[in-house]
């Protein structure tokens, strides 16, 4: 049987006429994603390509911290949204490198936010459990006070405020305890550490929920993704379906990093991974005795629902996130 391609191709076209103006020669957009070889970035990439086309310049390509070539590049490639996944991400190192970490975490971002007020586009940006005090057990929400005990989590907040007095059409999702098949991040270092270790000692009185850039990614992608019965005539599609504002976006649950290195070594355990280390033989350990140049926050439990109410999902338990990502790495690295 041959296919009616005739009528494929008007109810496409009906669709395109009816919905959106935004016709094939309105593309492709420019999409800039800063810190694309990130956890986070790197999974943007895949996630926000059908939206046009990525430029995703390499630290050699565009050095984030050269102010004047970061504007050089904006007015040479006039993205239509920018992503911006860059930031200094080492916790402990920032006590010793504030003015490095300030540049990436409350500068730049600052820099991106008025580009996008001046051309009229979004900024996406990220932010984290850190700019919260981290005391009670009380999931923070997103209007809760800030209060940074570490220099990573001030210049963080430095950022997200720098983003939201900006004027910009802007979403900031407040994250926590990232991690992927690919970078560094706590699961690569409990396996790294369980092939070789028999005891570990982790810290059990700091309370979060570990979350995958890959789901990160997807979520983002899913607040310029229109629904059905949203589709809005003239509606761009780099404009997202949220107002601007914070947004938390994490895993549901909460556990210690003792708890989700147990996991991780249970999981890698029925996955038949040989390991010297067993869940038994992590042991639980307070702050207090693991002392380290940063404070972290025992409390960084983040109340989801304001994201989930915005974009009618229901976030993944932390315990099944981690079985994916865990099952990725496992095979592909
Ligand atoms: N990691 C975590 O646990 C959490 C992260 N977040 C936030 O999520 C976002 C993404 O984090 P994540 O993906 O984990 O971060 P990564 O540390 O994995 O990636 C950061 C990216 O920024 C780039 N970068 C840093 N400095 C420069 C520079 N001077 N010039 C060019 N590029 C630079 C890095 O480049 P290169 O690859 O060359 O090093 C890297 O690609 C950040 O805003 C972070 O604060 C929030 C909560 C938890
Ligand atoms: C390796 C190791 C760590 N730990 C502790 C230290 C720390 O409290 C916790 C996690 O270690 P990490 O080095 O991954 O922690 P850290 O880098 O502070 O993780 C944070 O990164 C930034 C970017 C964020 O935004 C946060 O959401 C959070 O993910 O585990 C142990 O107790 N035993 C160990 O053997
Ligand atoms: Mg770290």
């Amino acid at each position: 049987m041959t296919p009616d391609h005739s009528q494929l191709s008007t109810h496409n076209s009906q669709l395109t006429t009816h919905h959106s103006p935004f016709t094939p020669h309105n593309l492709p957009f420019t999409i800039l994603i800063t810190g694309g070889n990130g956890q986070v970035g790197f999974e943007l990439q895949r996630q926000f390509a059908p939206w046009g086309t990525i430029l995703a310049p390499t630290r050699q390509a565009l050095d984030l911290t050269n102010a004047q070539a970061v504007d050089d590049y904006l007015a040479q490639h006039q993205p239509a949204l920018i992503l911006n996944a860059a930031a200094y991400t080492a916790v402990d190192k920032a006590e010793s490198e504030p003015e490095q970490a300030r540049r990436l975490n409350a500068e730049l971002p600052a820099q991106l936010a008025a580009y996008a007020a001046k051309q009229g586009i979004t900024l996406v940006h990220y932010s984290t459990d850190y700019v919260y005090p981290g005391n009670g057990e009380t999931p923070w929400q997103e209007d809760s006070p800030t209060a940074p005990l570490s220099i990573y989590g001030q210049t963080k907040l430095e950022g997200d405020e720098a983003v939201t007095q900006s004027g910009a059409h802007h979403l900031i999702f407040r994250t926590s305890w990232v991690y992927a098949a690919r970078g560094n991040n706590f699961m690569k270092t409990m396996l790294r550490l369980g092939h070789k270790r028999e005891t570990l000692n982790i810290v059990n009185d700091q309370i979060g929920a570990p979350t995958p850039a890959r789901l990160i990614a997807q979520i983002s992608a899913l607040a310029f993704t229109p629904h059905a019965s949203r589709l809005t005539p003239g509606h761009s599609p780099l404009t997202p379906y949220l107002s601007s504002g914070v947004y938390h976006l994490a895993t549901q649950g909460e556990t210690s990093w003792h708890g989700l290195a147990s996991e991780i070594f249970k999981q890698a355990a029925q996955r038949q991974v040989e390991l010297a280390i067993t869940p038994e033989n992590t042991q639980g350990i307070t702050t207090a005795q693991y002392p380290t140049p940063a404070k972290r926050p025992l409390n960084s439990r983040l109340a989801l629902s304001k994201l989930e109410r915005a974009l009618g999902i229901t976030l993944p338990t932390w315990q099944s996130q981690l079985a994916l990502t865990l099952q990725e790495h496992l095979e592909h690295y």
